[in-house]
C-alpha cells in the first residue's frame, strides 16, 4: 500500500516544481501575515477605510474607462494618479502619522492574541458606566456644563493633542471636579478611552448642521460635530438647563433620563455590539 502511494505521488508529483521551504520562510510568511493583519485593522479602525473605499470606486471606474476605451479619461487618470497621491497622504496626514505613532507604542501580538477575551469584548467595566451616568445627572442637578466624549473604535488622539493630557481612572467625583466652574480644567470636553480619562479641555470640531435647534449653543454643536467625524458618543451636560444629550453617528438625543444614558452607554460597552450599531453611524456619517 505505501508503496502504491509512494509510486502514485512520484508519478503524479513528476514534474512539478516544489519550493524548498525553510524555517526562514515561515517565519516570513507569519511576518508579513501579522503586517497585512494589522495594515487591515488600521485601514477599519480608522477614516482611511474611506480612502480605500474612494480608491476602489476610483479603480473601478477606471477599469470601466479601460474596458470601452475611453482614452480620455484614461489619459486623465494617468496624468492625476500621482497628484491624488500626494493628494491622499496630505488629506489622512493625521491617520498615517498616528498609525505610525502606534506602531511604536504597540504590542502587535495582543491584537492576534485569542485567549484575551476580557480585553476584546469589555469596552469599559460597569464601574465607568455607572460612574459616568452619576456624574452627569449630579452635573444636571446643579446646572454645571459638561462634555464626555467615549472613544469607540476610532482612536482620538488628535483631539486629545487638543487638551491636557491626563491618565486617570473614570470615577464620578473626578468628572465632577473637572466640571466644576472656574477650574483650570472645566472648559472643553473629556475624553474617556476604556476606563480611564485620557485628557481633559479638549477642542471637538464643531457642527454646521443648519438644522440644529437655534437655542442650542457651541457645547451642543460641538458634541454633534465630533459624533459626525467618528463613532465617538458624546455626552453633554447643558449649563442653562441641565438638560443631558447624547450625540452619536451625527444625531443628537436631547434631554434623555438616566435610564436613557445607560442603555446608550450599555449599547457601546462590549465590542460585539460594534457591527450593530456600526450601522447607525455610517447612516449619520453620510447624512452630515
Ligand atoms: N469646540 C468646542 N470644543 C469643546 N468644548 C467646547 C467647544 N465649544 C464650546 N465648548 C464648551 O462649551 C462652553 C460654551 O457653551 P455654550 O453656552 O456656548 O453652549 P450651549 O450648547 O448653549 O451649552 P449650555 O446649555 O451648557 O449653555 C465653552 O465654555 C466650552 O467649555
Amino acid at each position: 500500500m505505501i508503496e502504491w502511494i509512494q509510486n502514485f505521488i512520484r508519478n503524479y508529483s513528476n514534474g512539478m516544481y516544489f519550493p524548498h521551504i525553510q524555517i526562514k520562510d515561515i517565519i516570513e510568511i507569519l511576518i508579513v501575515t501579522i503586517i497585512v493583519y494589522e495594515i487591515m485593522l488600521w485601514i477599519k479602525n480608522t477614516k482611511a477605510w474611506m480612502l480605500l473605499r474612494g480608491m476602489l470606486m476610483l479603480g473601478g471606474f477606471i477599469l470601466l474607462a479601460w474596458l470601452f476605451q475611453m482614452n480620455t479619461i484614461l489619459y486623465l487618470a494617468k496624468e492625476s494618479i500621482n497628484v491624488l497621491a500626494i493628494a491622499a497622504i496630505v488629506v489622512f496626514q493625521p491617520e498615517l502619522r498616528r498609525a505610525l505613532e502606534k506602531l511604536g507604542e504597540k504590542n502587535l501580538f495582543s491584537n492576534i492574541n485569542p485567549f484575551d477575551k476580557n480585553k476584546e469584548n469589555q469596552r469599559f467595566s460597569d464601574e465607568t458606566l455607572d460612574s459616568i451616568v452619576r456624574a452627569c445627572y449630579a452635573m444636571g442637578s446643579v446646572c454645571t456644563g459638561a462634555l464626555i466624549v467615549v472613544e469607540q473604535v476610532i482612536q482620538l488622539t488628535e483631539y486629545e493633542m487638543t487638551g491636557i493630557e491626563l491618565d486617570c481612572k473614570v470615577s464620578s467625583q473626578v468628572l465632577i471636579n473637572i466640571f466644576e466652574h472656574n477650574t483650570p480644567l472645566h472648559d472643553g470636553a473629556v475624553i474617556i478611552r476604556g476606563d480611564r480619562i485620557t485628557s481633559a479641555t479638549c477642542y471637538l470640531p464643531l457642527s454646521d448642521n443648519m438644522t440644529i435647534s437655534k437655542d442650542l449653543g457651541t457645547r451642543h454643536r460641538a458634541a454633534l460635530g465630533m459624533s459626525e467625524v467618528c463613532d465617538a458618543l458624546v455626552i453633554v451636560v447643558s449649563e442653562e438647563t441641565g438638560l443631558v444629550s447624547v450625540a452619536s453617528g451625527g444625531r443628537l438625543l436631547r434631554a434623555i433620563n438616566a435610564e436613557e444614558l445607560r442603555s446608550q452607554l450599555s449599547q457601546i460597552q462590549y465590542r460585539k455590539t460594534e457591527t450593530k450599531n456600526k450601522f447607525s453611524i455610517r447612516k449619520g456619517w453620510h447624512r452630515s
